[in-house]
């Protein structure tokens, strides 16, 4: 393709647009600005390097192994005093593709409402109608007997699918679910999720590889520049416009039109606080000696999903892909047939789902939540105004709350049983199940001016009576799901919490001693109204700047149920620009 001018390339110090963090959503807008605006060009800096080769990033089966290596980030939340004082992971990928490199590969959407309620907090044309537009461009799903017509896009970038690999304990999930009073749902993608079902992937149907944001450069042209291994330091300003970044090492580059940050929900915040935007009071304790513009709500308002689970031991005869921990032979058969594209455990991904209300727990469920979350709600907040709506109105019929997954193999917090004790070379399932509308809403902020020290980040699990009775009844009903044929037919024993975890005191405490995040922190840089605590305006402009944007999963004021942020969720332009 022609460029858009010889001088735009990778020497250049001045540009048309930077884009910070080439993640998920910052590949993703890269491409499209490169194809929309052929004339300009686009600088899109990552910190991390192409991991694209890396057989842990793009073999579907090992999903999880690159967690805690150099491709994340390694960030922590404080210790969390409502959960036993634990520090959680807080995993983001600092790789090519950020957290789409890392994340699960679950293909999903939120229901109608939770999008709709986006342009009810303040963000005009933020609904279901437009999003779902330009969600379905996002994707190629390759057609299957195993799921419905609609809610599926075709002929975008990233190729999805339902999963050639099904374990086969997993065929008595659907059925136990259903005893339990849920439908099939195979077009969960369309308006209502709820439902069971067998969740799309987003997998390269060509050769088994995970399709994520890194596919977008395929749709490129060269007035995009990519620069990788490279950390923006700060935003530099003149006046109120931003006019360009500063590098790690010093460099100093120049932006023309505009600076557009897409760092992440943990990071965003903190390049604006470096930048001199924030809250002033803790822009001064942090040493950041000029500020911008007091915004405060920059690094507030974090939410994320929390979640427990519960793991089974399947009877001899069921093989799960627990086997590619502690069989290095059968590993390495597998990984051969992986190799040469047939199918292989290495293809799989997890595709059990099931999401729900409360009352389909049961009505006494619902009935006993619903006064907590009136409890745990702060009514000037138009946020958890929304999150009550959701539980007490026509939506708590449309909108989950709980989410289940059905995970195969153990993904537990006790730990597989170590080599040499008595249940080495056991095979399980785990249960995960997911709280999708908590109350509590934590911080992320800098406490030095240097970019090198690590955000504190302080989600406040558990902080309210409501998210922990549910996270309580989640790891409960767990165990229901486990227990109802022909799920009950598959498993011998419950290997974690154990049949020792009865009294209600019991399982209070197991949800605390078990709760993890599910990797899907947002609303840090909200799209809200300013005296709402809004970060950036509903074209994502950053309030009190010029020429500065936020593009990432922070933007989301209100989590939506499950999806954290995939593309699947992320809005592609045209914004006005
Ligand atoms: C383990 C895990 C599992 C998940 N599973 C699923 C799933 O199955 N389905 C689903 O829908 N969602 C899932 N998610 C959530 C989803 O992946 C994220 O919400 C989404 O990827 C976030 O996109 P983003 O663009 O906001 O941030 P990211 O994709 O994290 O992008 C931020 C980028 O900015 C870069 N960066 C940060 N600071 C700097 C700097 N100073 N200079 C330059 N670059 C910088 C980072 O390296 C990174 O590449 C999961 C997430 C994780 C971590």
């Amino acid at each position: 393709h022609p460029t858009a001018s010889p001088n735009c390339n990778s020497n250049a110090t001045s540009f048309d647009f930077i884009i910070i963090g080439g993640g998920t959503a910052g590949l993703a807008l890269a491409a499209r600005l490169s194809q929309g605006l052929v004339d300009n060009c686009i600088l899109v800096i990552e910190a991390g390097q192409d991991g694209r080769d890396e057989p842990g990033i793009y073999i579907p089966g090992r999903e999880g192994s690159t967690f805690g290596t150099k491709y994340d980030w390694n960030l922590t939340t404080v210790p969390q005093p409502n959960v036993n004082n634990r520090v959680i992971s807080m995993t983001r990928g600092k790789v090519l593709g950020g957290s789409s490199a890392l994340n699960l590969m679950t293909w999903d959407r939120a229901s109608k409402a939770e999008y709709d309620m986006w342009e009810e907090l303040g963000n005009p044309g933020w609904n279901w109608d437009s999003m779902y537009q330009t969600m379905l461009k996002v994707e190629n799903f390759t057609s299957s007997p195993d799921y419905g017509k609609a809610g599926v896009g075709h002929g975008g970038p990233i190729q999805t699918l339902i999963n050639r690999i099904l374990p086969r304990h997993q065929l008595a999930f659907p059925p136990a679910m259903e005893q339990l009073g849920l439908r099939e749902n195979l077009e969960s993608l369309d308006r209502y999720p709820i439902g069971v079902l067998r969740s799309p992937s987003n997998i390269r149907a060509s050769n088994y590889t995970r399709s994520y944001s890194p596919t977008y450069l395929e749709l490129a042209k060269s007035n995009l520049i990519l620069t990788i291994g490279t950390r923006v330091a700060r935003i530099n300003f003149n006046g109120e416009t931003a006019t360009g970044v500063t590098l790690q090492d010093g460099t100093s580059i120049t932006a023309s039109k505009e600076v557009i940050l897409s760092a992440g929900t943990l990071q965003s915040p903190g390049l604006l606080e470096l930048s001199g935007i924030g809250d002033d009071n803790f822009l001064k304790a942090a040493g950041v000696n000029k500020t911008i513009y007091n915004l405060p709500g920059v690094g507030e308002n974090l939410q994320d999903h929390i979640r427990t689970q519960n793991s089974y031991q399947l009877k001899p005869g069921y093989t799960s892909v627990d086997i590619l921990r502690y069989n290095a032979t059968y590993a390495a058969q597998q990984l051969t047939l992986y190799n040469s594209n047939d199918p292989s455990l290495y293809d799989y991904t997890g595709s059990g789902y099931a999401f729900m209300n409360w009352s389909q727990v049961s009505n006494a469920t619902a009935s006993s939540l619903i006064p907590l979350a009136y409890k745990a709600a702060n009514f000037s907040s138009p946020i958890d105004q929304k999150k009550l709506t959701y539980l007490n109105s026509s939506l708590a019929t449309q909108v989950p709350q709980l989410e289940v997954i059905f995970s195969d193999g153990y993904t537990g917090v006790k730990g597989y049983p170590t080599n040499g004790s008595s249940l080495y070379g056991a095979e399980f399932f785990t249960i995960i199940a997911g709280v999708q509308h908590p109350f509590s809403r934590g911080s992320v902020h800098i406490n030095s001016s240097s970019l090198l020290a690590p955000p504190v980040i302080d989600p406040k699990y558990l902080s309210n009576d409501y998210d922990l009775a549910a996270l309580m009844i989640a790891a409960k009903y767990a165990r229901l799901i486990a227990s109802t044929a022909p799920l009950s037919d598959v498993w011998s024993s419950e290997y974690e919490p154990g049949p020792q975890i009865s009294t209600g005191e019991q399982w209070q405490n197991y949800a605390k001693s078990s709760m993890l995040s599910i990797y899907h922190p947002v609303g840090t840089c909200a799209m809200l109204p300013e005296k709402a605590g809004g970060v950036v305006d509903s074209q994502l402009k950053v309030y009190g700047t010029k020429g500065l944007r936020v593009v990432d999963a922070s933007v989301m004021p209100i989590l939506v149920y499950n999806c954290g942020g995939n593309p699947c969720c992320i809005r592609e332009p045209p914004l006005t620009l």
